[in-house]
């Protein structure tokens, strides 16, 4: 399986409202490194996964209205704790939206919180 990964980073405000946070249940910021793996098992006839650039513009697209916003007030996210996981799952799916029905045999996406620290969601297409 072969995989070609591109990154980009976001800043953004929450609060992560639950008794499992400290002083991050009120409202702070973050900046996330957001990278994006996705994963084919053969190459196509140029030798790659895809194009870098086509799978930057994809990540962009899928952070542009997270970008320097309050996750608080997303329409897409009332009611969701928006955790580490829980962002790289909803960044996933909406790259999966544009990959699905291609070559592709899956995605990965990390957001790291801080370099010590990031959380991943996988899934197939
Ligand atoms: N698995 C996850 N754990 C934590 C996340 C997360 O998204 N996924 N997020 C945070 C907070 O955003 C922040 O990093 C720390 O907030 P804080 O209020 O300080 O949380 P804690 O009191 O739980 O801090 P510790 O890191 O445990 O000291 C935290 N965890």
């Amino acid at each position: 399986m072969f995989s070609l990964t591109v990154r980009d980073h976001m800043m953004i405000a929450h609060s992560l409202p639950h008794p499992a946070f400290g002083p991050a249940q009120g409202l702070h910021g973050a900046t996330f490194v957001v990278e994006l793996s996705i994963r084919r098992a053969e190459l196509d006839e140029a030798g790659i996964v895809i194009d870098i650039g086509e799978a930057t513009g994809m990540l962009k697209d899928a952070l542009a209205d997270l970008d320097y916003s309050n996750l608080d007030d997303h329409p897409e996210l009332t009611g969701t704790l928006t955790t580490t996981e829980h962002l790289a799952r909803f960044i996933a799916e909406r790259i999966a939206t544009r990959l699905q029905g291609g070559p592709y045999a899956g995605l990965d996406v990390t957001l790291r919180e801080h370099p010590d620290a990031w959380a991943s969601y996988s899934r197939e297409l």
